[in-house]
């Protein structure tokens, strides 16, 4: 007989998950399958989502499938025509990274750019209170921000007290967030508010980065910066960090990405950005960490997403003829 359908609805369980950005086909996949190695590494309880634009090439899907990672193509995002002169050319394309509030199969995530490495596990950042948007607090002292008022006088929030912020120039800017790590819950209200809102909203010069501070305002809680060391704090703000003690790193200063390391850009040869890039190389590099031996030892089990993620791809490929069809890992 058929059960009968009572009016409560079975509890949903909080599905959690990290997820990345990846647009192209250039050497940011590498960045990715660090990440993804990382989180293994510290043996997070959560998958990796990697939400990619259409221009990521099948034989780099295929390699993050081949890291266990759930893949989510996207279609990007642009924002209004505008005349802006982006602190960098290619951040028209992060707007793109707004499509993650879509997935609401999720009940919370923590976004990690690609070029950051987890080097600690940060699982408890999920049980954080719901309701509000985390994220480390960034820092305007690089010429990247030359274009702004608070780089013209030295005022940075990391130091608030060094320079005082003139009261002619009005209001102290709200605190600012650094957008390649945050944490926050899925939600197509706030997807299609996002998305509608940023119609009417004039790009500036850190594209998603600037319009995310401006729409979770008043939900933005800072977090220590042990969960996204900004690469440039540890030349501009050494006070207010520990490297040792740092979680997660991002590698965002001009030249620090790891992948493409040489040492010759500005500050590329301290002592501690040598150490945070062999960190970063040292995972890479890990063969027990890669997705098919960590499951050949029980390190990492084979989840039905990453599982349905598998099939797609190789039957993607066996149809292509690229590949012969192969049987996935069996399930037990
Ligand atoms: O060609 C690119 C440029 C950027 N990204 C993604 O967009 C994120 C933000 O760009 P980036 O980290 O270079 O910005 P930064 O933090 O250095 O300002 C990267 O981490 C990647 O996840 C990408 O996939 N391909
Ligand atoms: O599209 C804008 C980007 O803006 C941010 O990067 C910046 C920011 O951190 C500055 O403060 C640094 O000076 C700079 O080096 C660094 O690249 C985010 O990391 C990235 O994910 C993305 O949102
Ligand atoms: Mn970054």
């Amino acid at each position: 007989m058929a059960p009968k359908i009572t009016g409560t609805k079975a509890p949903i369980t909080p599905k959690n998950a990290y997820v990345t950005f990846l647009a192209g086909n250039g050497d940011y996949v590498k960045g990715v399958v660090g990440l993804a190695k990382g989180l293994r590494k510290v043996k997070s309880k959560y998958p990796l989502v990697v939400a990619l634009l259409p221009d990521v090439p099948e034989d780099h899907r295929k390699t993050l499938v081949e890291q266990g990672c759930i893949l989510k193509e996207i279609e990007p995002v642009y924002p209004p025509e505008n005349q802006t002169q982006f602190a960098m050319a290619y951040y028209v394309i992060n707007y793109s990274k707004l499509r993650i509030w879509e997935f609401v199969e999720y009940s919370k995530m923590i976004y990690l750019d690609g070029d950051i490495q987890v080097f600690d596990n940060i699982d408890h950042l999920f049980d954080m209170e719901n309701g509000y948007f985390y994220a480390v607090m960034d820092c305007f002292c690089e010429k990247t921000w030359s274009h702004t008022p608070q780089y013209k006088i030295g005022y940075c929030q990391q130091c608030p007290n060094k320079v005082q912020w003139p009261s002619q120039l009005g209001p102290k800017p709200p605190l600012y967030f650094n957008a390649g790590m945050f944490v926050y819950e899925p939600s197509l209200s706030v997807y299609e508010d996002l998305l509608t809102t940023l119609k009417v909203t004039s790009p500036t010069p850190f594209a998603e980065q600037d319009y995310l501070n401006m729409f979770f305002r008043d939900i933005y809680r800072p977090i220590p910066p042990i969960y996204n060391l900004v690469m440039a704090m540890l030349w501009r703000h050494p006070e207010n960090i520990e490297v040792e003690k740092a979680k997660v790193v991002h590698y965002c200063a001009a030249g620090s990405k790891p992948w493409r390391y040489t040492g010759k850009e500005e500050n590329m040869d301290r002592e501690d950005i040598k150490m945070l890039v062999a960190k970063w190389w040292d995972i890479y590099n890990d063969e027990s960490l890669d997705y098919k031996n960590a499951v050949a030892t029980g390190e990492a089990e084979v989840g039905e997403e990453e599982q349905a993620s598998l099939q797609q791809i190789f039957a993607g490929l066996s149809e292509a003829g690229v590949i012969h069809y192969i049987n996935a890992p069996s399930a037990a």
